[in-house]
């Protein structure tokens, strides 16, 4: 339902977004990550229309967005980086000029307004001037008049960046409520890893423009060199010269005070039953012993290391 070939954009000689090829499907929510400067912005400025590609093209539920802009808009809602609204407007007038430019008119006009202000509960500001709302309050205005026209596709630039945890917890909620149980599509820009294992069903990494990694986050965990690491948690340190010579273990870190031990696998090795034998035959006393998926920023740094611009 996305569908992006080769797309291609430079500023003068630096090329922001280079030969980007990837599709999304109904039903996915999609993390898109990346360094600062990676080309996040820029490819979403180019799928939503406000930015002409240099090369290379992209759809929106099979229409061109260099050929058919309007019709593709018509199905996308977009948060853009900072959800800039008119700051001296009142929520609720602001929603209901977005709703007019949707095309929204009469009772169907007043009725998604209200469904978008319930949806991100802005009940308690729809009098108040934009400019002076808290930051969280004014994402949530952009985020409700990005699905005021209930899209199928939306793109949301950045959407829980500057929230407190709080809020951050409750935009992603909605995230995966507009998400849930309907054949939409969400593109998601972050930098907040765990947002993608909260929330996306799939996450794509690019640095200087390219694509490096595409996959779900299990899949890109699995990548990790922590993938299958068993970790000890110790009541006294132990030497762990034994358990770096165990078949399948590839290296042992240890916790400053030497009482957690990190036993790291070789690439497709399950090593926690012999961890375990090991710490039994040594009478480790051993608090905790736990064996990880991987870890979703060690895949991101090992793929962006230098890749930052
Ligand atoms: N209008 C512009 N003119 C010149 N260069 C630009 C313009 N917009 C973006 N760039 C450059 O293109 C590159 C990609 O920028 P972009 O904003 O797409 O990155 P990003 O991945 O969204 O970064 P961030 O995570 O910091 O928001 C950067 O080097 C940026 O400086």
């Amino acid at each position: 339902m996305i569908s992006i070939n080769s797309l291609t954009k430079r500023f003068g000689d630096h090329v922001a977004v280079d030969n980007l090829s990837f599709d999304v499907k109904p039903g996915e929510v999609l993390g898109f990550l990346g360094p600062n400067g990676a080309g996040k912005s820029t490819t979403m400025k180019m799928l939503t229309g406000f930015l002409t590609p240099d090369g290379g093209s992209a759809s929106v539920c099979g229409f061109d967005i260099q050929t058919q802009t309007l019709l593709a808009q018509q199905k996308m809602g977009y948060l853009p980086e900072g959800a800039p609204c008119y700051g001296d407007m009142r929520v609720k007038g602001f929603l209901e000029f977005i709703a007019s430019v949707r095309g929204l008119a009469g009772a169907e006009r007043q009725r998604q307004v209200q469904r978008a202000v319930e949806q991100v509960e802005l009940q308690d500001v729809l009098g108040q001037r934009i400019e002076t709302l808290s930051k969280g309050f004014k994402r949530r205005v952009g985020l409700a008049q990005a699905i005021l026209h209930d899209p199928q596709v939306l793109i949301l630039d950045e959407p829980t960046d500057g929230l407190d945890p709080n809020q951050k917890h409750q935009v992603r909620r909605l995230i995966q409520q507009l998400a849930e149980g309907s054949n939409k599509i969400v593109v998601i820009s972050t930098h907040i890893l765990e947002e993608v294992s909260a929330v996306c069903s799939r996450a794509v990494i690019i640095g200087k423009g390219r694509l490096l990694a595409d996959g779900t986050p299990d899949e890109l965990e699995a990548r990790s060199r922590y993938h299958q690491a068993v970790t000890l948690s110790l009541a006294a340190p132990a030497d762990s010269a034994a358990l770096e010579s165990l078949p399948g273990v590839v290296a042992v870190e240890r916790s400053a005070d030497g009482l957690a031990l990190t036993v790291l696998a070789k690439p497709g090795e399950v090593i926690f039953p012999a961890v375990g034998q090991l710490a039994r035959e040594q009478q480790w006393q051993v608090n905790e012993l736990s064996v990880e998926r991987g870890r979703l920023d060690d895949v991101f740094r090992s793929l962006t290391s230098g890749e930052s611009v």
